[in-house]
């Protein structure tokens, strides 16, 4: 296995090559050579087996050489021991054919961990054999930097810097990052979008230098890795539910388009998934792209949900990828054009490709405030706006028949990291789990910067130097 740029310009690399590098030195983004396969067997009996082995499995497809089999599996107990579910990932039936897959028992309540505490364990190995040290930078809507920050704090090769959009994540997103004052980590509030922080972060690997220099490394889900971990769910999901190997729909949140991608990939393993469903808040250019080819940002709006608060989702490029049959000249030439343009129209052929297995559905503030009512009031649990961005796609998306059987909506956060738009909903406050009771009594630490490539690489300079 070995993994390749979408732009066609950087050597292939191997797993640890990905994972150290992230985002690829042309610009373009890793993907695996080709699909590694798992029949219907293999993935039901991954059903079979606790959380922590399934992911060393899946996984293992993946790393190919580069992790030993039982030093992944060390690597995956220890990562999701720390979650605070015995299930990991708990399916909820909430419907006939309807389940919401919780992915927000880890560290840090959020979908994010799955992938994060595994990325940890996996940076610390590779760098300690190399013998090596890694700056990661990270843009965050709020959930990304919590999780990083959580699953880097302790690794004592790695450095890690947060860029966050100043005043849009929630109060509690913002203390999670925050209040962990650590030598190895600094948050930076930026003046500007989640759009702004993502395109600091991939013009800091567009310099060469700067990446030598500070030994600069991402975990956004520009990093295959992330995806690679944030597969394994759907493939445990699937066995809980499935009847021989009857396919399921997955409905998904989503925003930098990460972990809708990650239900395609496990799709092209052989899982049989029938249709992804693209579930946006009003930032609605992906449904505006699969609906009617329209990919061009319209200037992010402030949501109840503003982890998705998005315009430019990274991972498209990666579905583009897929679309043009891998054709990297094309796809540069996309997104080339895609950035003089700052908009495309995405050609019929393309686009029916896309559709042979997404669909799409943009939900508004007031659909997302009302679904978080209608939910608790008919199973008296409290979800998260993000979930129910989702379940009202879901709901939706079923009754104008592009959904038939069983669906599962991920949740993708705990409500209690939302508590204003929850309360707003329902009148009631969710609880933060005991770990984080005193959340807001802890300090916080963290600077404030100017939306500049330039701002952003001197506090690196100064916080780390050369890593
Ligand atoms: C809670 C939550 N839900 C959904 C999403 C969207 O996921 P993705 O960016 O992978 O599409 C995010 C952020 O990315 C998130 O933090
Ligand atoms: N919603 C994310 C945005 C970054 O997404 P990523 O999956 O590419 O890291 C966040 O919460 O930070």
């Amino acid at each position: 296995m070995h993994y390749i740029s979408t732009r066609g310009r950087s050597a292939a690399v191997d797993f640890e090559g990905a994972l150290l590098a992230g985002l690829a030195p042309d610009g373009g983004l890793y993907m695996p050579n080709a699909w590694p396969q798992l029949s219907p067997a293999d993935a039901r009996a991954l059903g079979e087996k606790p959380y922590a082995e399934a992911a060393a499995s899946v996984l293992s497809l993946f790393t190919g050489d580069a992790i030993d089999q039982s030093t992944l599996l060390a690597m995956t107990k220890d990562a999701y021991g720390g979650f605070h579910a015995d299930d990991v990932a708990p399916l909820v039936q909430v419907g006939d054919d309807d389940y919401i897959l919780e992915l927000f028992h880890g560290p840090t309540l959020a979908f994010k961990d799955f992938a994060m505490q595994i990325l940890g364990r996996m940076f610390d190995a590779a760098l300690a054999r190399r013998d090596e040290h890694l700056t990661i930078i990270a843009a965050t809507s709020g959930d990304t930097g919590a999780a990083a920050i959580d699953a880097l704090k302790a690794c004592s090769r790695v450095n890690v810097v947060v860029l966050h959009p100043e005043g849009r994540v929630s109060d509690v997103q913002r203390r999670m990052m925050t209040s962990v004052i650590a030598p190895n980590v600094r948050n930076i509030a930026i003046d500007g979008s989640f759009d702004d922080c993502q395109a600091i972060v991939k013009s800091l690997f567009a310099d060469e230098k700067f990446v030598n220099d500070v030994k600069l490394g991402g975990v956004n889900s520009i990093n295959w890795a992330r995806l690679a971990a944030q597969t394994v769910y759907y493939f445990t999901a699937w066995a809980a539910i499935a009847d021989g190997d009857e396919a399921v729909n997955f409905v998904v949140p989503t925003g930098n388009f990460g972990d809708v991608f990650a239900g395609y990939a496990a799709k092209r393993m052989g899982l049989p998934v029938a249709t992804l469903g693209v579930a946006a808040n009003a930032n609605d250019i992906l449904h505006r792209a699969i609906s009617n080819g329209d990919y061009t940002p319209a200037g992010v709006r402030p949501t109840a949900s503003p982890s998705m608060d998005i315009q430019v989702a990274s991972n498209f490029e990666r579905l583009l990828f897929e679309a043009k049959n891998r054709d990297h000249d094309a796809l540069r030439e996309i997104m080339e054009n895609f950035a003089r343009d700052k908009g495309m129209k995405i050609d019929d052929q393309t686009l029916a490709a896309i559709r042979k297995d997404f669909v799409s559905c943009a939900v508004s503030e007031a659909q997302t405030l009302a679904e978080i009512a209608r939910h608790e009031k008919a199973t008296g649990a409290l979800i998260d706006p993000h979930t129910a961005v989702g379940r009202s796609a879901a709901i939706r998306l079923r009754e104008d028949g592009h959904l038939k059987g069983k669906t599962v909506t991920l949740s993708t956060a705990h409500p209690a990291k939302f508590p204003d738009a929850v309360k707003e909903a329902t009148g009631k406050n969710p609880d933060l789990p005991d770990f984080f009771s005193d959340l807001f009594d802890r300090p916080e630490e963290m600077v404030k910067a100017t939306a500049s490539e330039d701002a952003i690489k001197s506090i690196i300079r100064d916080a780390f130097g050369t890593a």
